[in-house]
C-alpha cells in the first residue's frame, strides 16, 4: 500500500508542476494522532478523479502535503490505509506488515538516473521539484531557482525552503509602464514558464515561506559590498524592477541585526528625495536582512573607470547633487559617515546618494562607526564626534578629488597625511575655483569647511545645469 500513496502524491505533483489537469490521484486525508504523529487516509473509493487547480494549490500549501516536522522523522510514524473510507482513523494502530514511512532523506546518488529513487523521496531533496520531472532540467532549475546561498541547512528549513520553490508567483507586467521593454520580455518569459494566469495563481496564496521568492523573481547580483550582496529584481506583482540587499551572512545575534537594520531605519527616517536612493521596505529571512530599493544604473565607482578625465562640469553637476542629498539628510539631524565613489549611484543621470549603513545621528545619541578611512577626516579618526556633518563635508571634497584626480585614495602614507594636512597636488585640466572648492571642502579645521546648506549657494554652481 506504500506504493499506492506514492503514487498518488506523485500524481498530484506532477498535476500541479507540469499543469496537466487530465492525470489525477486520489485525495489523502491526514489525522493526527494522541502522540502528535499525522496518519494519512487513502480511499481508492475516491476513484481517479480529476483535481482541480485550486485544489492543488491548497494541497500544495499544506503541511500534509509536503514534509512538516512531525511528517519527516517520526519516531514510530506509520501509514494507516483505511479500505473503508473512513476518515477519523487517527488513534487506530496501523495494521501489521505495514512499513513505517522512512525519513525522506535523500539517498547518495538517488537522482542519478540509474537509481530507482522513491517517489516519496523526491518532495525531500535540495533540489526544486522540477528538476525530477523529464521537462525540467537541472540547468533550467537553476535559472529558476538559483538562491542557493540563503538555502539553509536543518532539515525542516529545507523542507520549508523547498515548498516555497513550488509555488514562487509568475510575475504581473505593469500596464501603467510604457517603455522599459526589458521588463516586457522578462515578465512574459515568466509567464510562459508557468503557464498559467498570473493573477489567478498571485491570489491563490500559496503561504510561501520566503517572501523573496514569493514576491520578487531575481534578476541577477549587480553588487557585492563588505556587509551585503545587491541584487536586480523584479517584482511579481507591480512588474518593476528594484534593488535588494541582502545581508552577507545569517544574522543571529541580536547585536548584528541591530547594526543591520541602522540602514533601514536612517533610511526609513528621512522623507524621500531625489538624491537619495528610495527605500521601500526591509525584512528578515531565514536570519538574512533584506532591503528593497530603488534600482539605479551603477556607482560613481564604475563611472569613474569609464571617463577619465571627467568634464570639470560633470564633476561639479554630481557634486551639486549629492550637496542636495547631504543637505537633506542634515536638515533631519542625520548623518551619512560614509560618502565615497562606491555610495554614489547614478540612475537615469541623477546622482543618488546609498547605503546608509553607518548613518548616524548628529547630535551624537547614537553610537558612530566610522566609515573608509579612505574618506574619513582626521577629526573622526582621533574619535572627535563634535562636528559629524563636516564629516561628510570632507569625504564629499575627498571622493569629487578622487574622481577628478582618477586614482584612488590611500588609506594611510604620505598622501593620506598630506590631503588631511590640506597639502592638494594640483588636478591638471580643472580651474583653480574647482580645486579651491575642493580645498575648501577638505579643510583640516572641521569648523573651517562650509556646511551643506552653504554650498548650495556656492557660486561655482550656479551655472551647473539642474541648480
Ligand atoms: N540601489 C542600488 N541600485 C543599484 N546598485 C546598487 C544599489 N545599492 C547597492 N548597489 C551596488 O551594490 C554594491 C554594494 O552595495 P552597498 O555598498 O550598499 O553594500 P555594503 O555591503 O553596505 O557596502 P560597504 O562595503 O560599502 O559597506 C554597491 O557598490 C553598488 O554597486
Amino acid at each position: 500500500m506504500e506504493s499506492v500513496e506514492r503514487l498518488c502524491l506523485s500524481q498530484k505533483l506532477r498535476q500541479v508542476c507540469l499543469d496537466t489537469a487530465t492525470t489525477s490521484a486520489s485525495a489523502s486525508a491526514s489525522t493526527r494522532s494522541a502522540e502528535g504523529n499525522v496518519y494519512h487516509s487513502i480511499s481508492p473509493a475516491d476513484g481517479l478523479t480529476a483535481i482541480s487547480e485550486n485544489e492543488v494549490l491548497d494541497m500544495l500549501s499544506s503541511q500534509d502535503f509536503f514534509c512538516t516536522p512531525d511528517f519527516v522523522t517520526p519516531t514510530e510514524q506509520q501509514i494507516v490505509v483505511d479500505f473503508d473510507g473512513n476518515k477519523e482513523k487517527g488513534n487506530v494502530s496501523p495494521p501489521k506488515g505495514l512499513t513505517p514511512m522512512r525519513s525522506k532523506r535523500p539517498r547518495p546518488g538517488w537522482l542519478s538516473g540509474n537509481h530507482p529513487h522513491s517517489e516519496l523521496e523526491i518532495y525531500c531533496s535540495d533540489l526544486p521539484l522540477e528538476a525530477h520531472f523529464s521537462s525540467f532540467s537541472a540547468s533550467k532549475c537553476e535559472q529558476l531557482y538559483d538562491d542557493t546561498a540563503s538555502c539553509p541547512s536543518s532539515t525542516n528549513a529545507r523542507l520549508a525552503a523547498l515548498r516555497r520553490r513550488a509555488l514562487s508567483p509568475p510575475c504581473i507586467k505593469n500596464p501603467f509602464l510604457y517603455n522599459d521593454p526589458e521588463i516586457g520580455t522578462s515578465t512574459n518569459k515568466l509567464r510562459a514558464k508557468f503557464q498559467v494566469d498570473p493573477y489567478r495563481a498571485l491570489g491563490a496564496g500559496t503561504s510561501c515561506l520566503s517572501r523573496y521568492r514569493e514576491e520578487f523573481h531575481e534578476i541577477q547580483e549587480i553588487g557585492l559590498g563588505n556587509f551585503s550582496r545587491v541584487f536586480k529584481v523584479l517584482k511579481r506583482i507591480d512588474g518593476c524592477f528594484y534593488a535588494i540587499k541582502r545581508s552577507l551572512h545569517q544574522l543571529r545575534q541580536d547585536g548584528q541585526r541591530r547594526q543591520a537594520i541602522n540602514e533601514v531605519q536612517a533610511l526609513a527616517a528621512i522623507d524621500s528625495h531625489e538624491n537619495v536612493v528610495r527605500y521601500h521596505t526591509a525584512w528578515f529571512e531565514n536570519d538574512y536582512l533584506y532591503i528593497q530599493m530603488e534600482l539605479c544604473d551603477n556607482s560613481l565607482r564604475s563611472w569613474k573607470a569609464e571617463a577619465y578625465p571627467p568634464p570639470e562640469k560633470s564633476l561639479l553637476g554630481g557634486m551639486l547633487q549629492i550637496i542636495k542629498a547631504l543637505a537633506h539628510i542634515h536638515s533631519h539631524g542625520l548623518v551619512h559617515l560614509d560618502i565615497k565613489p562606491d555610495n554614489i549611484y547614478v540612475r537615469k543621470g541623477i546622482y543618488k546618494l546609498g547605503d546608509f549603513g553607518r548613518a548616524t545621528r548628529l547630535d551624537g545619541s547614537i553610537s558612530v562607526e566610522e566609515g573608509d578611512s579612505r574618506y574619513m577626516p582626521l577629526e573622526i579618526l582621533n574619535e572627535d564626534y563634535s562636528q559629524l556633518q563636516k564629516a561628510d563635508i570632507f569625504a564629499l571634497g575627498a571622493t569629487f578629488y578622487e574622481l577628478a584626480r582618477g586614482s584612488p585614495l590611500t588609506s594611510s602614507g604620505t598622501q593620506f597625511q598630506a590631503l588631511r594636512q590640506g597639502k592638494h597636488a594640483l588636478l591638471p585640466g580643472f580651474s583653480l575655483p574647482f580645486q579651491n572648492l575642493l580645498k575648501g571642502l577638505m579643510h583640516p579645521i572641521s569648523k573651517m569647511r562650509p556646511t551643506a546648506a552653504d554650498l548650495l549657494n556656492h557660486a561655482l554652481f550656479n551655472h551647473v545645469a539642474g541648480f
